[in-house]
């Protein structure tokens, strides 16, 4: 029973077929399209791909692109699912004012990051970390609830923002320095540590709150780019929403075939 997990992101989409749909399947194949290339896919890499079963996915980017990669889809006889917040899915508690209006990315990492820590050992707090187009610092205690987030412009987005405000700034990139002595580097410490300290930040919240220390996870695509400047040991992990995606879809399909 293949399983084909979509996570339909800010600037792209990062999709995943699996043998199965529960934790630990092993991946077939996988592959990532700037959100202007949707279009490509089923004449692309998904045309020679074997028959998805099942498929679940989220959406950060809106109905136009989720209506796109449906079109798409069409190639197959799988009916789409997403994944909607919801006040509770997966052993998580949503603490979000209004449960739906949180980023499914953001819902999904988490119930992937709660079961990997979990499956680790004894529960505990989170502080998790997604390094995208956007940066988010979510807080999980260790009952599961979701008590609130961050959500940062990315690496990218400060320095374009610096480039488009400034009179005089360019921006080629440079090295994260402790004390940078020309702009380049200036402006990469600077995003740098800016994610850095907004993560210490909620790491010493979270602390205090739950009077345990938090495990630290960190994913996304430029994880591997911070966490040599973050102030804790951080875990590095490939995908969580894959493996958000994959946890949700054995709950919602269930353990038959
Ligand atoms: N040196 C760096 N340090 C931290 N972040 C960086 C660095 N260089 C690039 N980035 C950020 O990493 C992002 C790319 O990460 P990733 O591949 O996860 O994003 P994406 O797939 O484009 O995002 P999304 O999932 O939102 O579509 C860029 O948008 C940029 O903001
Ligand atoms: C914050 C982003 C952009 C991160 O990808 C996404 O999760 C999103 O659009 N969220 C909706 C708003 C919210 O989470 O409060
Ligand atoms: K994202």
């Amino acid at each position: 029973m293949t399983f084909l997990a979509i996570d339909v992101g800010n600037t792209r989409l990062k999709w995943a077929l699996y043998d199965a749909h529960r934790p630990g399947a092993a991946l077939l194949a996988q592959g990532t399209e700037f959100l202007e290339h949707i279009d490509r896919l089923a004449e692309g890499s998904w045309a020679n791909l074997p028959a998805p079963n099942r498929m679940l996915g989220c959406v950060v980017a809106g109905d136009i692109a989720r209506r796109r990669v449906v079109e798409q889809m069409e190639l197959w006889d799988v009916t789409p699912q997403w994944v909607v917040p919801s006040a509770q899915e997966a052993g998580l508690t949503n603490g979000y004012d209004y449960p739906s209006r949180l980023g499914a990315d953001r819902w999904v990492a988490m119930v992937g990051a709660r079961h990997h820590v979990l499956a680790q050992g004894a529960p505990r707090p989170i502080v998790l970390v997604m390094v995208g187009t956007a940066v988010t610092v979510e807080c999980i205690d260790a009952a599961g609830n979701f008590l609130g987030g961050l959500i940062l412009p990315g690496h990218g987005i400060m320095l374009r923002a610096l480039e488009a405000g400034t009179a005089g700034l360019h921006v080629p990139t440079g090295e994260v320095r402790l004390f940078p002595t020309n702009t380049s580097d200036a402006l990469t410490s600077g995003g740098t540590y800016a994610i850095a300290g907004a993560v210490e930040r909620m790491y010493q919240h979270l602390l205090q709150h739950c009077g345990a220390e938090p495990a630290c996870l960190m994913t996304g695509g430029a994880g591997w780019k911070m966490a040599p400047s973050m102030t804790r040991p951080f875990e590095l992990i490939e995908n969580l929403i894959f493996d958000g995606l994959l946890q949700i879809a054995l709950q919602r399909f269930g353990d038959a075939d």
